[in-house]
């Protein structure tokens, strides 16, 4: 399931920021194929960088996983260069219709005459760092966990049905088409569901930061310019004295009202999207895009572990992967 929600976490961002099928999902783009293998690559070799005490020796004498790098990063350039020439020559060719221009986020940077290329490349591989591992591995835990307490899943499936207004599904992409903005706003069990999956799971599960300049903490603790601070919330979605003596059960109830409303905590308490000026960005999108995937999935099939005594392990990367992925099992709820 991972490595299928890492696709097509992939495209969508891909077709939301850049307006561009990449089809990774089905791997009819080779070009396609190439980026996604280089990006994920490099996303790991530059988290080794934290352990890896001789990585800048490797970098001088290009040798080794820098060498790699380097070479991922090649495949990446120019991948993303020839995306931002075709969108250019795109602008310019559609002059004539005016709503051509606004589609997708590059766009809109190129609207406001921003043509710095390296600009242009940060902020595309900004958004698909920030967007394609976050949503598709919060989407694999919360498979796991509705694996490992089937009620729950059943219930999310039920008010999934329910709020959608289907009578009867026959068919996997006209229910999904028919997915509108306004049932998904009621599913707030499925709501509560994902945030309770993001507290136990968060995508980001330690966050860092480096002091800017010398500062002293409300508690009194100094800190110098230069110094690393993280704050962890893996670590704050578990501890009892912020979350209570159940801090380490899965319970997607603790965040509704006696109504069955979603109530959200302060994101100073439930840390996963960050909080004040740098929160993310993306926390809507990902809400309904999430929201969407698991909807139109759970309305659909039911999910079972391949292997229910295999234990689940974290894979050390920035983001917190299941370690191999998450073989499932699974069954379709309606007759074809
Ligand atoms: C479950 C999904 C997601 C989680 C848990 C998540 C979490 C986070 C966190 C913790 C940060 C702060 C990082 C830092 O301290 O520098 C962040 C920043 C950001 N996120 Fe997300 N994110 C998710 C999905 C997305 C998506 C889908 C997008 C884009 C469509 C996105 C766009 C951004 C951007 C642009 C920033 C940078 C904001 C800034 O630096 O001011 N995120 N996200």
């Amino acid at each position: 399931m991972q490595d299928l929600f890492m696709k097509s976490t992939l495209d969508s961002i891909f077709k939301v920021a850049f307006g561009v099928e990449l089809d990774s999902m089905c791997g009819t783009s080779e070009e396609g194929a190439e980026f996604s293998r280089a990006f994920d690559d490099a996303s790991a070799m530059t988290l080794w960088r934290y352990v890896d005490v001789s990585w800048k020796i490797k970098k001088f004498l290009n040798i080794g996983s820098e060498a790699a790098l380097k070479k991922n990063i090649r495949i990446m350039d120019n991948f993303v260069y020839k995306l931002i020439k075709r969108k250019i020559e795109q602008m310019h060719n559609s002059t004539d219709d005016p709503s051509m221009k606004k589609e997708d986020i590059l766009s809109r940077f190129l609207q406001v005459t921003e043509t710095d290329q390296t600009y242009l490349r940060d902020i595309i591989l900004n958004f698909i760092i920030a967007g394609k591992d976050t949503t598709a591995a919060t989407l694999s835990w919360f498979i796991y966990m509705l694996c490992k307490h089937p009620t729950i899943q059943e219930k999310v499936a039920r008010e999934v049905k329910q709020m959608s207004n289907v009578k009867e599904i026959s068919d996997f992409s006209s229910f999904a088409a028919s997915m509108g903005e306004e049932a998904l706003e009621k599913m707030h069990y499925l709501h509560a569901t994902i945030t309770e999956t993001l507290r136990l799971y968060p995508a980001l599960p330690v966050d860092a930061k480096i002091c800017f300049s010398d500062d002293v903490f409300p508690d009194g603790f100094n800190v110098r310019e230069g110094d690393m601070v993280s704050f962890q919330p893996y670590a704050m979605g578990r501890m009892k004295f912020i979350w209570g003596d159940d801090a380490e059960d899965f319970r997607p109830e603790r965040w509704l009202d006696s109504n069955g409303v979603f109530q959200p905590e302060s994101p100073f308490k439930f840390t996963a999207f960050q909080a004040g000026p740098r929160i993310c960005l993306g926390k809507e999108f990902a809400y309904r895009q999430m929201k969407i995937f698991s909807a139109v999935l759970l309305s659909c099939f039911t999910f079972k572990l391949a292997d229910a005594k295999k234990p689940v392990n974290y894979r050390t990367m920035i983001n917190l992967h299941i370690d191999g992925g998450l073989p499932v099992s699974i069954t379709r709820r309606y007759e074809s």
